[in-house]
């Protein structure tokens, strides 16, 4: 019998601590559409303060966030974003820059890194001469962390020639930066230094931060005046909002010194990187050393363990996902032979390793090796 659920499908999955809850019930609120919820002001001001830029608006969800975003930057009929072919906005948001924006999605090859090429970025936008049948480029997104890329974290140097490019060429730059908390962590720049080049930045307070509901958006003075419109044309303007703002400043508070724990865990459940040096980030084994599953411990660099079923294996990741789940282990299927484990703050050093042996046994269990032809 499970006692004990172990949520490794995503950092979205936290529940809000007792501090959110009582933040949440004593909240100070008002009508945030008709004037300002002061407690939703608090939270815009110091999230325009943390990450450098001049102003902030919550909103309800990061895919609002990006959505406002983007269609605030491609403000004209015929408007153009270059993203990434692999990236969240692409992939995961229904395209919605275009089914609602009217905006066309110009793709461009992510790398394993989450990176795009930026020759190819630039050979991306359209030449103004040909404005008689190409769309205009306006915006250039990136993401940090890149999730489908497995959590890595795109460099402050990588970001600033991405801004640089874009200067140049008269274009916007947006990050889609859900987990750029992680990526600020992990890399040990501060985040209003890697955000620095960016025009805009989404950045979700209900994934590793442990907020139960809000992204918010920075950007410009400007830019968040017409961000605020577009979220009432969206339905995204709500009214008493202190009270989901209220557990947000508590989880900026409580979460961000954890983040290095879960990309810790993170590592723990992987396995060792060849290249690892530092004997406190070693592991005696991971998930990288279980005959049938294939982990690229190097790649893991925050909180995002992807694992994929070994060639020449004949389970499936239904099948292990299964496994898992009927002993209290919730793991995200991403296709017939990948599974994405995500470490959050509510997962605890004995989950990570409860989790690894409940692996080990799910693909060694005698059905499953029969499969495996062993
Ligand atoms: C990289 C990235 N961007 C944006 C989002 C969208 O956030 P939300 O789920 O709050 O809409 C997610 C996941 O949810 C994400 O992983
Ligand atoms: C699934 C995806 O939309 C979500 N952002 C996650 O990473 O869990």
């Amino acid at each position: 019998m499970v006692t004990r659920i172990v949520d490794l499908r995503s950092d979205t999955v936290t529940k809000p601590t007792e501090a959110m809850r009582a933040a949440m019930a004593s909240a100070e609120v008002d009508d945030d559409v008709l004037g300002y919820d002061p407690t939703a002001f608090r939270l815009e001001t110091e999230m325009a303060k943390t990450m450098g830029k001049d102003a902030a608006l919550f909103v309800p969800s990061g895919t609002m966030g990006n959505l406002i975003s983007v269609l605030v930057h491609c403000d004209v009929r015929g408007s153009e974003v270059i993203l990434g072919d692999t990236c969240h906005i692409n992939i995961f948001e229904n395209g919605g820059i275009a089914t609602i924006g009217g905006v066309h999605p110009r793709q461009v090859k992510n790398n394993d890194d989450g990176t795009m090429d930026i020759d190819l970025i630039e050979a991306a936008i359209r030449d103004p001469m040909g404005e008689l049948f190409y769309p205009t480029t306006k915006l250039i997104c990136l993401e940090n962390t890149h999730a489908n890329s497995g959590g890595r974290c795109l460099s402050v140097e990588y970001t600033d020639r991405v801004g640089e490019l874009a200067k140049k060429h008269g274009l916007k730059l947006h990050i889609d930066g859900a987990r750029i908390f992680n990526a600020s962590v992990a890399l040990g720049v501060p985040v209003d230094r890697l955000v620095q080049a960016a025009d805009s930045v989404s950045v979700c307070l209900s994934k590793g931060i442990g907020a139960p509901v809000g992204s918010v958006i920075v950007g410009s003075k400007n830019f968040i005046a017409k961000a605020r419109r577009l979220r009432k044309t969206l339905g995204g303007g709500m009214r008493q909002i202190g009270i989901l703002c209220a557990a947000a400043l508590v989880a900026l508070q409580e979460n961000v010194g954890k983040l290095e724990s879960d990309h810790k865990k993170a590592r723990l459940l992987a396995g060792n990187c060849h290249t690892v040096l530092d004997d406190s980030m070693r592991s005696p084994d991971g998930l990288n050393e279980v005959k049938g599953l294939r982990v690229d411990a190097c790649s893991v660099e925050t909180n995002m363990v992807f694992i994929d079923i070994e060639e020449g294996t004949k389970t499936r990741a239904e099948k292990i996902c299964k496994y898992m789940e009927e002993r209290g282990i919730l793991v995200m299927q991403e296709s017939s032979s990948r599974m994405r484990v995500v470490l959050h703050h509510q997962i605890s050093a004995s989950d990570v390793q409860y989790a690894l042996s409940c692996f080990q046994q799910a693909v060694a269990v005698k059905g499953v090796q029969k499969e495996m032809g062993n």
